[in-house]
């Protein structure tokens, strides 16, 4: 394989080259995003990561190529350890017309439009957070921010997809093992789709042998997942009149066009509502409060931005995403955070079409696998100069070139994240309510945090303390 096949010439790995056990070593290691950069430093733009798949660090070019619009490129096996095997989502679905043909049925639930109408929903969780810091500042205790980010960031799901917070916020734990069974499904699919094949004969043993007998537990938590949506959706068609939520938009699709969006199409977008809009919205929220409080200079700043905006009566209470967006230092600081932290931490793997492909230089055969980590992106200094590793928000207001520069933190192109601006609401409305109100501070701000990658690049160990600012 390693000098037969036409990627004979991308540099890479020995082993890479040979066979997927490479990557699959790397992808149980939990630190592929690591691995990714490194393998580009040490080999160049382009890199053999598995016997029929490159990585590229090209955040410009090749990355139109490969997901800009018009593009027929196809997502890869990888994403099919993520359904139960044979089945395909809106997230997963390697089929470009069916695609397309699905994200015109459901994206009027993520207009503008609906957007600002689901605002309140937000608000809602916004003030049931504040007055969760509120009580952990009065009472002294430090907080784990991971687990409380992740909370909001479930909770406002459970709101703008049911008109129902799922109550993480209020009880403050993990409901029905909920987190836990999400982590345990991407783990499974992260590794699992390195190997696609053996996805469906592993899910026929779950299915003959004991579903409760570990680690065949996780293949079961896909339905379960599906099953938890399944419910909440009825329960929200039994309590009635709310035309807001997401729910409300799929099922006036689903009475406009039974035949092509059945009610199982409902359960399944709300599923993948669950899976695709929590964590990764905890990962960037934990992004953007770890990198303020390693850069207190950075924090100063965005406080007099708010103290200033306040003094000039542009801030209600909590802020309208309408405010927020006006906030430059804010968004630039969001931006900042999701370039060095961004939640994804594979290559968003893609398969060149029919007659090859030409990237870099290189010549690439139809069928080859090639991708873009946005870890890897978001620091080639060509781009974003030498100092890629520094949380510098004022990079985004230089210039306008400056401002204008592509990332791919929430993909790009026709497969681009449908849920973009709900998140980048739920972040613009959070961050400087917090920061208004409160000084957060990590316990132990010389201890880095851990992460670990089952393709989405989860962060643990954020206690802070919270002390409440009195506004004299
Ligand atoms: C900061 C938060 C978020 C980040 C960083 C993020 C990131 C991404 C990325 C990178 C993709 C493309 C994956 C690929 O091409 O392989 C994606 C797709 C998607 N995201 Fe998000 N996402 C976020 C929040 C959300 C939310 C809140 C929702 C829903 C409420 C959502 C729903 C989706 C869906 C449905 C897709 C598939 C779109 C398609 O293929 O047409 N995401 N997201």
């Amino acid at each position: 394989r390693r000098w037969v096949l036409p990627l004979r010439r991308v540099p890479g790995p020995w082993l890479a080259s040979c066979t997927r056990l490479w990557k699959l070593y790397h992808t149980f290691h939990g630190n592929m995003e690591q691995v990714n950069i490194e393998m580009h430093k040490r080999y160049g733009p382009i890199v053999r990561i598995a016997p029929f798949e490159v990585s590229i660090d090209d955040p410009e070019e090749s990355l139109r190529v490969i997901y800009g619009p018009g593009t027929r490129f196809t997502k890869s096996r990888w994403y099919e350890a993520s359904d139960p095997p044979g089945a395909h989502s809106l997230f997963t679905d390697a089929d470009i017309r069916r695609h397309a043909h699905e994200r015109r049925l459901v994206s009027s639930g993520f207009s503008m439009t609906s957007l600002l109408a689901m605002e309140d929903f937000v608000s809602e969780c916004v003030k049931v957070f504040e007055a969760r810091m509120t009580g952990f500042a009065d009472s002294g205790q430090s907080v784990d921010m991971a687990h409380w980010l992740q909370c909001y960031a479930f909770d406002v799901i459970g709101e703008i997809t049911f008109a129902k917070r799922f109550g993480f916020m209020d009880r403050g734990e993990d409901i029905g093992n909920t987190m836990q069974t999400l982590e345990g499904f991407l783990s499974y699919s992260a590794k699992m789709g390195v190997v696609p094949e053996l996805h469906a004969p592993y899910s026929r043993l779950v299915r003959l042998f004991s579903p409760g007998s570990l680690p065949l537990e996780t293949v079961r938590k896909m339905t379960v997942g599906y099953e938890f949506a399944r419910a909440a959706v009825e329960e929200r068609k039994q309590a009635g009149a709310e035309h807001r939520d997401l729910v409300a938009r799929f099922l006036s699709t689903h009475e406009e066009k039974p035949s092509e969006f059945p009610m199982s199409e409902v359960y399944k977008m709300c599923t993948v509502m669950i899976g695709a809009g929590s964590d990764t919205t905890a990962i960037a929220l934990r992004a953007v409060f770890y990198f303020l409080c390693k850069n207190p200079y950075k924090l100063q700043e965005l406080r007099s931005e708010l103290d200033d905006a306040e003094a000039r009566g542009l801030l209600s209470d909590p802020i309208t995403y309408a405010q927020a967006m006006r906030l430059e230092y804010l968004q630039a600081v969001l931006k900042e955070a999701m370039r060095l932290h961004p939640s994804t931490g594979f290559t968003m793997a893609r398969v060149v079409p029919k007659g090859g492909t030409v990237l870099l230089g290189h010549n690439l055969p139809e069928g080859t696998t090639v991708g873009i980590n946005s870890w890897v992106a978001h620091r080639n200094e060509h781009v974003f100069g030498p100092d890629v590793e520094s949380f510098i928000p004022e990079r985004w207001l230089r210039s306008e070139e400056d401002a204008n520069k592509v990332t791919s933190q929430f993909g790009y192109g026709s497969r681009t994240c449908l849920g973009k601006n709900i998140s980048l609401m739920e972040m613009s409305k959070l961050v400087p309510q917090l920061i208004r109100n409160f000084d957060i501070q990590l316990v132990h701000p010389d201890r880095p945090w851990k992460t670990t990658n089952w393709w989405l690049v989860k962060q643990a160990d954020m206690d802070c303390y919270v002390r409440r600012i009195i506004k004299t």
